[in-house]
Parts: C-alpha cells; structure tokens; sequence
C-alpha cells in the first residue's frame, strides 16, 4: 500500500523558544521523495524530530490518513549526527535495529533482508567490523541500513549523503530514489546540495527562520529568486545533457 503524510499546523518548541510555526503541507505521497532544504538553524531537524514523535509540539501529523500520531514502527527518522558508543559491528547493529520493536526471534526473513540491504548500500565489506572502527561516510551508511532494514512507510533522513564522497552521494540518492518507488515509501530527506535535490526529489519544502515559506514541484521552487532570496547567492538553473536542472553560481561569488 502507497503511503502518505501530511503535516497541518505543526510546530516545535524548545523550552519556551519556538523555533518552527504553522508547518502545513498537502498530502504527501508514497513512492514520491520530498526534499527538506532552507538555511542553517531555520528549523529542519526539528520538523524531523517532531514528525519521528521525539518532540512535542503543536499541529497533527497523519500517517495514511489515520490518527494524529504517528504508529510505532511507520516513521523511520536517520538523524543528522551518526556517531556510535558501542561495540557491535555493522551486521549486528543492522539486525538489532531490524528486531526492534519486533519480537526477539530472529528468522530466515530478517536475515534476507539484512543482507539485502547491506548488498544494496555496497557495504557486505565492512559488515563484520565494529561500529568504533569506521570512518564518518561509512558511519553514515551504516545509519542509512538501520533504518531502512525495517521497512517503514514514512522515512525521515536527515542529510543522509552529508559524509559521502560524489560516487557514494549518487549511488544511495539513486538507492533512495528506487526504495520510494517500488515500496511506495513515502521519503523526505533535509539536504543542503540543491543539484542534489535537482536530481532526486519531486518536491521541495523551504524552511527558513521557523516558517516553510514554499512547498511545490523542485523546478517552481529552485529558481534564481530562491536562491537570491533564501541563500543570498546570485545564481541562475541550467540543464545537464540529460535535462536535469543544475545550479550555476554566478555574479560576485562565482569564483573565490
Ligand atoms: N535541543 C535543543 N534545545 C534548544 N534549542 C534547540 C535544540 N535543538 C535545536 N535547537 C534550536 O532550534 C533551531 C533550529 O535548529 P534545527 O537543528 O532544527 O535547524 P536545522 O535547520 O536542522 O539546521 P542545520 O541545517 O544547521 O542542521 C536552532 O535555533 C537551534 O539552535
């Protein structure tokens, strides 16, 4: 079954600081990839937190049209910092997190699925390396597994190519794209490269000081103006050989 979420007046606060207002948003679809993009502290990972169920808050959030809060096990939220304390490796730590929540019987299936996945972020390599023991991009893979080993409907990835070299970026932004596609999972990734979000998502939602100021299909929303507006950056969109849209910074900031 296809996913969906919408968002109608959600907010977060910290305290008495409110940091996110208002946040409202069509429905948003399964097997469709929404990029979360807008200027340091605006208020991402907040929205994250708050839409994983971490945070309180004002507004409701309803998963496949049902109830204001979220189900255990249908949001699955990758966090922006992966660092790790413990001493379990890659495949242990991807099989914890497949259990969680899921009986402690470990069967044929999950062990597939571990697997799958670990062939799929081309990580069989390190899987029996400890946690401690890996660099910060392989780190970030890891975290990916964990959560998309337990097949969710809603997936919340906070800069999940943040740590990745160019080849790595494509490849699981693809991996990401295909997941959306085939499992009807609703995605919504918070990245700062808007190439990257030119290639993957299907719409962009703008927080910027708390507030999402736009939400729509990637070529109404990054324009010149949003980058002028948004990031102060002159700049204009231009097309690859395969038509995909690309940003070209120019004007005063172009070369340093
Ligand atoms: N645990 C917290 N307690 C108090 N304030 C917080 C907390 N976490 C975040 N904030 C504040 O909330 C605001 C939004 O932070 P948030 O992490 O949501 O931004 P972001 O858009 O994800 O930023 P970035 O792009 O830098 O990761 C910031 O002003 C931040 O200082």
């Amino acid at each position: 079954m296809v996913a969906s979420l919408q968002l109608t007046d959600v907010g977060v606060r910290y305290g008495k600081q409110e940091v996110l207002a208002g946040v409202t948003t069509p429905a948003l679809k399964g097997g469709e990839v929404t990029a979360v993009i807008g200027p340091n502290a605006a208020g991402k990972s907040s929205l994250f937190r708050r839409i994983a169920g971490l945070l309180d808050g004002p507004g409701s959030i309803r998963i496949d049209g049902a109830g204001s809060l979220p189900g255990p096990g249908q949001v699955c939220y990758m966090p922006q910092d992966t660092s790790v304390n413990t001493v379990l490796t890659v495949y242990e730590s991807v099989l914890l997190a497949r259990k969680q929540g899921a009986g402690r019987k470990v069967t044929d299936s999950d062990l597939e699925e571990v697997d799958r996945v670990l062939h799929g972020l081309q990580i069989e390599p390190i899987a029996f390396k400890g946690l401690h023991e890996l660099s910060g991009g392989q780190r970030q893979l890891v975290s990916l597994a964990q959560v998309l080993v337990r097949d969710p409907r809603v997936l919340l990835l906070d800069e999940p190519t943040s740590a990745l070299d160019l080849h790595r970026q494509v490849e699981v932004l693809a991996l990401i794209r295909s997941l959306a596609r085939d499992r009807g999972i609703c995605v919504i990734l918070a990245i700062h490269d808007l190439n990257q979000v030119l290639r993957v998502a299907d719409r962009v939602m703008v927080i910027d000081a708390g507030t999402m100021v736009s939400c729509g299909p990637v070529d109404r929303v990054i324009t010149p103006t949003l980058l002028q507006n948004i990031y102060k950056v002159e700049g204009r969109i231009e097309q690859c050989s395969r038509l995909c849209p690309h940003v070209i910074i120019d004007g005063p900031l172009a070369r340093l």
